[in-house]
């Protein structure tokens, strides 16, 4: 899914959110109070349903009462609980929560068909000694990188790319496409006759969507460099100061592995830049670089480096390379490999199938467990926590990435589990914590945040065996995070291959890893949408996840005069989960402006939610977005007044009836705007933005110049 990053402006949309023209702020409050009810609930087609094995009906007479029903709240009796450092204890009155288990929509059954997925096999049984490459390039593969036989990938790209030809890769998650260019690049660097001169400036262009990659890949880079110390790599990302990188330049950068945005900066404003010498263009990642957001940035690249490359050698990479990409291809690539590594049964076209369903089916690793589970909006909140605790706080070793849509998403999550489920930071006590249980280590991840931080976020989940880190699409491509074993979409993914990078984050090379898809009962159909390009979930029920709960006293429901529940089976589930979604609401109510935080996330889910792409948008529409029981899943106890949906849901609407490309259009532009603060460079007043550049649309590049050899 795309991201979102800032809110909307003020303007209530809801009439009944708003207060009618004429009534004093607490008429309306009372009003509210009165049609409290009809607020919270869905409308009728989703009204009176129960999640079936947590039947209500069993168990209404214990259903803990609504909030704000009457004038007056409804207190538990004092509770403990920690201040958010940890330290000071105080006694906090807690109310009442709203029922989470009333009023939900019916969770569908999923009849999904089960689809045959494209598979890979990640391993070739060659070894690197066997490609003809420097000595002491593959005792450092093998020493330093501690390697020995090539994967699948790297078999088949390197001899191409030795030969001199350009090629388009494409390959799963994680099966080693970084060496499969790298390999060659400083096999064919290293050999060159007149040796490299650190001051000869770039022979080497690799382009990479985001900072991390940029990282991640030079230090691959830098490893294979180790014996051939004249040649100099160098990163430019965005978020560093830009004099120090021009210092870099000036003294000379031979491999230059850079995002595109801070690329274009340095094109425009630093004179140490030139191209003449530019042997290799490899873009990493290139879907997702030729995409949205990127194509001006891509342009003045590649007409900066066609004014005076004359020869050189061009690789697009990604494990969703698409038609879309042959846009590129056409333009860049000179007579090109096409490499993919599917097993051979399904390199064979299959003549029942479109064209269009082989070409968007991709390979997802064999070891890869995908799951989904279904959630009515109010519980969702409550389902993240538990599986977090299911299993990092209850099993061993486990590592998980949690994606959301936007910035405001992962920081509002990220602080209200840092002081609500992070043992260090003031979840309320337990008597009986289970022996085998570990600590909770979140970290966050996005494009808001300083370089400083992000860096250092990234090599500490790199780094450590356990944690969450809560991200965006900011870190679903290319990362090679080790040892992660689950990978959550809280927030469903715009794209069948934002879905397949965003898994593919774990089991890479061959290791195990599971995947968790959350959807809404409303978007189920998502699923089938997945089958169609050959991904296949299977369901767990989200009791099973909230089941979790029993085994943490901290969620034991306390009953007036502060006796224990003594509830059992799926009652004490309830229980606890609405004691759970009780401490997520105190956290949110405890000042004005966590609450106030609280509803710029709910925003901007919303604002990100609109972005859909079309063909998803009877799937993930505003429209079918209950906002009290959304606001729910932000420990919001109502529904926001004054919460502008208006321009979000106008735009929705304006696009359905438009004709197929006046609505691209219009998304393409709601998207770019949004990705540009996930993917920025950081120097947006460098001028990749706006101006005649902003007017600009496409791939507008000028002609190679024909050069000496060249076919
Ligand atoms: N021949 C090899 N033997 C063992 N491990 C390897 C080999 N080649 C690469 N690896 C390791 O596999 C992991 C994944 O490699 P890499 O990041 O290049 O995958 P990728 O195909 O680029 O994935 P993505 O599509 O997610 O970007 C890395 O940890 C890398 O060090």
């Amino acid at each position: 899914m795309a991201t979102a990053c800032s809110p909307l402006p003020d303007r209530p949309l809801r009439t009944y959110f708003g207060r009618p023209p004429g009534q004093t702020r607490r008429q309306a409050e009372a009003t509210k109070r009165k049609h409290q009810v009809s607020s919270d609930a869905p409308p009728t087609k989703r009204r009176n349903e129960e999640i079936s094995s947590l039947s209500a009906k069993k168990t209404s007479d214990k259903e803990t009462p609504r909030t704000f029903k009457g004038s007056a709240h409804k207190l538990f009796p004092p509770k403990k609980y920690l201040d958010s450092t940890g330290n000071g204890r105080q006694e906090k009155p807690c109310i009442k929560t709203s029922s989470l288990f009333k009023n939900n929509p019916e969770i569908p059954e999923l009849h999904r068909a089960v689809v045959k997925q494209a598979r890979e096999q990640v391993f070739s049984p060659e070894a690197f000694q066997e490609l003809n490459l420097h000595p002491h390039l593959i005792s450092t593969i093998n020493t330093v990188l501690k390697m020995s036989s090539m994967t699948s990938v790297q078999k088949q790209s390197i001899p191409v790319l030795l030969e001199g030809r350009d090629a388009l890769v494409r390959s799963q998650t994680g099966s080693g496409k970084t060496l499969a260019y790298c390999i060659p690049v400083v096999q064919s660097l290293q050999a060159l006759t007149s040796k490299i001169q650190r001051s000869d400036g770039p022979y080497a262009l690799i382009l990479v969507p985001t900072r991390e990659l940029a990282l991640q890949s030079f230090d691959t880079v830098q490893k294979l460099l180790r014996p051939f110390t004249w040649i100099v790599p160098g990163v430019l990302m965005g978020g560093e100061k830009r004099k120090s990188e021009k210092a870099r330049l000036r003294k000379g950068i031979n491999i230059l592995i850079s995002t595109p945005g801070r690329l274009v900066d340095h094109i425009k404003s630093t004179k140490n830049i030139h191209f003449s010498r530019i042997r290799w263009l490899v873009v990493d990642e290139a879907d997702r670089i030729l995409d949205l957001g990127f194509e001006k940035d891509i342009t003045v690249i590649l007409n900066a480096v066609n004014a005076e490359c004359q020869k050189r050698q061009n690789v697009l990479l990604s494990a969703t390379l698409t038609e879309g990409v042959t846009r590129l291809a056409d333009i860049s690539l000179h007579n090109p490999v096409s490499i993919s590594v599917l097993d051979k049964i399904w390199d064979q076209p299959n003549p029942k199938e479109d064209i269009s369903t082989q070409l968007d089916s991709f390979a997802i690793p064999e070891s890869l467990d995908q799951h989904v589970v279904l959630v009515p909006s109010k519980l969702r909140l409550v389902c993240l926590a538990a599986f977090i605790l299911q299993k990092c706080k209850f099993e061993k070793d486990q590592k998980m990435i949690v994606f959301f849509s936007s910035c405001e998403l992962v920081e509002f999550h990220y602080n209200l589990f840092l002081h609500t489920l992070s043992c260090r930071s003031g979840a309320p006590t337990s008597e009986q914590l289970p022996s085998a249980s570990w600590p909770l280590k979140f970290l966050r991840l996005h494009g808001n945040m300083e370089q400083e931080e992000r860096t250092s976020v990234f090599h500490e989940f790199s780094r450590s065996r356990t944690g969450i880190l809560l991200c965006t699409d900011v870190a679903a491509r290319g990362l090679d995070l080790p040892q992660v074993t689950w990978i959550v979409q809280y927030s469903a993914p715009s794209s069948p291959a934002e879905y397949i990078h965003r898994i593919g984050r774990t089991a890479r090379i061959g290791c195990h890893g599971s995947s968790l898809l959350i959807l809404a009962p409303s978007e189920a159909e998502y699923v089938n949408s997945l089958a169609s390009h050959k991904i296949n979930v299977s369901e767990i029920k989200m009791e099973d996840i909230l089941a979790v709960l029993r085994k943490d006293d901290c969620f034991k429901r306390r009953q007036r005069g502060a006796q224990k529940s003594h509830a059992s089976g799926p009652q004490e589930i309830r229980e606890r989960a609405t004691v759970l979604q009780t401490i997520f609401e105190d956290f949110v109510h405890s000042s004005e402006g966590m609450v106030s935080w609280a509803k710029k996330a709910l925003q901007s889910f919303i604002r990100a939610y609109a972005t859909y792409p079309r063909e998803l948008k009877p799937i993930f529409h505003v429209r079918s977005l209950h906002l009290g029981h959304v606001a729910k899943s932000f420990g919001l106890r109502d529904a926001p007044r004054n919460l502008n949906v208006s321009i979000v849901k106008k735009k929705a609407s304006l696009k359905r009836p438009d004709p197929r490309r006046k609505s691209q259009k219009k998304h393409r532009l709601v998207l770019a705007e949004v990705l540009h603060s996930e993917y920025s460079s950081g120097l947006e007043a460098g001028g990749t933005k706006g101006g005649k550049q902003g007017k600009q649309r496409g791939f507008q590049v000028a002609p190679r110049k024909p050069g000496p050899g060249r076919e």
